[in-house]
């Protein structure tokens, strides 16, 4: 059932959500269509949302809601709208909220995950629920919205399970739940298991999977280890509490896991080292266009690329696509990854494509950097830190990246790989290089301040061109 009139108060509520990528440009919902009611109470509906911006480009948006009859006040921040529904005429008045932000919504979620059978579906009009494993879900739990919500909306029930809703909704499988699909059935112990996930056609709406009660934010972990560091400036690495560099060695050895499992799954091939490189290039000149601050590096880093040199025969398959710190989780039981949704800003079908393992690689790499330098800031922005710090800080990256690369190549040997070539090292640092570039736009677009970073790190590289 599609709703084609205009929707204003849609339209509002859009312009201020977090999720919403069009935050700041024109934009109007043009048609609401809904998927399924859900078995209540209350009555909660999962829509689709088009909206359309003035240069006539288009996006979809889901918007699970919960319909109440009286005004739910403890709710008010997630109101969408109030009166008659246009497609359920027949409900009367009724208050609308984003369903995420409404306990007693979640609870109708769970519930309709709980009544499907394990290994099995069930469809409510036009939307599957799927179930995958055996684990039977706590009920009497509370549900909980993540704060930090970012592209997606992350909602934990209890201590047991966590959905997480797509937003954006993009034709085809998504890659984070088939991907965790294909590691839970292997059981690889790095990621959070897969419990179901929810589906309308070809597009996949949201996925259910394990809550890791233990966990703690990696990129959260690498920061104070940074900081205990630069509080004993005298002392080196190794010798002052919280070194990281256990963690970043056992890290490397579980992205190396989930590369196997990926790798077998999925298939593997090989393609031109060559033409690695000029993808790398295509990408350099595509941001060059709106990302001024990147100017003054583009022959240094035209140079990087194009010296990449004879690279021969080089192997891809599925990989994360988007690894940094803020994407792992140390849990009592080791290390985990999350969000293989692959990078926000490439098509679907895109980052679906094998890529190379070392493009992960490399991006947890860039990770280190960014972990001390962000201290760094932090310390500039009370003063000169000192050069002490400085070298601390040269400290602290490298002994970490070499940690991570050890952890990763030798986990990869013992499972039959073979180690790192000199023509792999080589794409590692154009992949740097390449990931450098990508944050450099980011940065621009979404966190100005940090933009120093990535540009330092290029002008490094630079220097070495
Ligand atoms: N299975 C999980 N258990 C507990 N926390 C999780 C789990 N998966 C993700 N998280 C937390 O939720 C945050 C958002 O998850 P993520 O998959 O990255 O969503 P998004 O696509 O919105 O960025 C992560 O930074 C992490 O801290
Ligand atoms: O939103 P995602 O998590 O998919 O990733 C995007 O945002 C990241 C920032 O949160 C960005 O990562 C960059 O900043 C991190 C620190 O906040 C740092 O650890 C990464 O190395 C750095 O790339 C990521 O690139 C972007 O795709």
């Amino acid at each position: 059932m599609t709703s084609t009139s205009s929707h204003p108060q849609m339209t509002a509520y859009l312009a201020h959500a977090r999720w919403f990528a069009g935050k700041g440009r024109d934009h109007v919902v043009t048609d609401v269509t809904r998927v399924a009611t859900l078995p209540g109470p209350p009555t909660v509906t999962i829509d689709v949302v088009d909206v359309t911006y003035p240069d006539g480009s288009t996006e979809r948006y889901q918007m699970p809601l919960v319909h109440h009859v009286e005004e739910q006040h403890r709710i008010g921040h997630a109101l969408v709208g109030h009166g008659t529904d246009e497609l359920d005429p027949d409900a009367g008045e009724r208050w609308t909220y984003d369903a995420v932000h409404d306990r007693e919504a979640m609870a109708v979620y769970l519930q309709t995950f709980c009544s499907t059978p394990s290994g099995g579906e069930q469809a409510y009009g036009g939307a599957t629920f799927h179930r995958v494993g055996d684990h039977e879900l706590a009920t009497d739990v509370h549900s909980t919205l993540f704060s930090g919500e970012q592209s997606n909306s992350s909602v934990a029930f209890g201590d047991d399970s966590l959905l997480k809703v797509f937003r954006k909704v993009t034709s085809g499988r998504n890659p984070d739940i088939e991907i965790h699909e294909v590691l839970t059935e292997a059981e690889n112990p790095n990621v959070a298991a897969l419990y179901g996930w929810v589906q309308a056609g070809e597009d996949d709406l949201a996925m259910l999977q394990q809550f890791l009660r233990t966990a703690a934010d990696g990129w959260d972990l690498a920061l104070s280890s940074v900081r205990n560091l630069f509080s004993e400036a005298d002392l080196h690495a190794d010798e002052v509490g919280g070194d990281f560099a256990g963690e970043s060695e056992r890290l490397g050895a579980a992205v190396a896991d989930v590369h196997v499992v990926l790798r077998e799954h999925f298939g593997h091939d090989t393609v031109d080292g060559a033409s690695l490189a000029e993808q790398m290039r295509v990408r350099l000149e595509a941001q060059l266009a709106g990302v001024p601050p990147l100017a003054p590096h583009a022959d240094a880093l035209r140079r990087v690329f194009a010296d990449l040199g004879d690279l021969g025969r080089q192997e891809v398959h599925r990989v994360h696509g988007d690894l940094h710190l803020g994407q792992t989780l140390r849990t009592a039981r080791g290390w985990k990854l999350v969000d293989f949704e692959g990078e926000p800003a490439k098509p679907l079908a895109e980052r679906r494509l094998p890529d190379s393992p070392w493009r992960d690689v490399a991006g947890m790499l860039r990770s280190f950097d960014y972990a001390v330098e962000s201290v760094v800031k932090d310390l500039h922005e009370v003063g000169d830190p000192g050069p002490q710090v400085e070298y601390r800080a040269q400290e602290w990256r490298e002994r970490n990246r070499a940690a991570f690369l050890h952890g990763y190549v030798e986990r990869r040997v013992e499972a039959g790989g073979s180690a790192m070539t000199d023509a792999e090292r080589a794409l590692v640092d154009a992949y740097e290089a390449d990931k450098a570039v990508y944050e450099v736009g980011y940065e621009a677009r979404n966190r100005p301040t940090w933009v120093d970073i990535p540009l330092a790190a290029i002008s490094r590289i630079g220097d070495h061109a």
